[in-house]
């Protein structure tokens, strides 16, 4: 399992060590001792999945505190170009961020920690997303940012028309509008 910093130090891409043979393949995702080696001290309580077509678009979103979110984000089936956004008032990367594509064929996965907007767009037929995260589901708690905010500058690759939204993701607020991660959050 390899364990690689992003553009921005604190998103972690990680890389299993996939094992084939005639029957196929095995490999493990997900390793406690090393995870807290390697990458971040946390304590994952809950897992989501989530199935979308070509073109859907599930973000950008984020849980405030008390309930931010960590996440180690996983592709099943299919392919998404996954995006996480800086929104932590004083980082150096504030406002900025970093786009990897995850898939069932390339197994990687993206660990984002508190303090990010996330986001991903499906890039083929369809696409399974499994996620552990480190707090539970707030729905008073949950934000968003616009995915095509041009101070963001995010290449989403498809055309605005062929990307599918959620109503609640049509009219998610402009970066400059939205409410940010403060120093003492972390
Ligand atoms: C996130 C979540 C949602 N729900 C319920 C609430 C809604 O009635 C329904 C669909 O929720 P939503 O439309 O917010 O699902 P996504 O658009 O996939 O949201 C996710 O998309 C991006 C990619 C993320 O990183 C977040 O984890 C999450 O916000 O599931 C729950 O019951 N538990 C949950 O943890």
């Amino acid at each position: 399992m390899r364990f690689t910093h992003l553009n921005i130090r604190d998103l972690i891409l990680i890389t299993p060590k996939v094992w084939g043979d005639n029957r196929g393949y095995f490999m493990e995702t997900f390793r406690e001792d090393l995870f807290r080696k390697y990458c971040w001290n946390i304590n994952f309580i809950q897992e989501n999945e989530s199935r979308s077509s070509y073109g859907v678009l599930r973000g950008l979103h984020y849980q405030l505190p008390p309930f931010a979110q960590s996440k180690l984000i996983r592709v099943v089936e299919g392919t998404v170009l996954d995006v996480a956004v800086d929104l932590r008032e004083g980082s150096p990367t504030f406002g900025q961020h970093a786009a990897v594509e995850l898939s069932a064929e390339n197994r990687c996965q993206l660990f984002i920690p508190q303090g990010f907007a996330h986001g991903f767009l499906v890039t083929s037929r369809m696409a399974i997303v499994q996620y552990k995260v480190d707090n539970y589901y707030s729905a008073e708690h949950d934000c968003g940012v616009a995915f095509d905010d041009k101070d963001l500058g995010i290449d989403w690759k498809l055309l605005p028309k062929d990307i599918v939204l959620s109503e609640k993701d049509k009219c998610q607020p402009l970066f400059r509008n939205a409410v940010y991660f403060k120093r003492e959050d972390f």
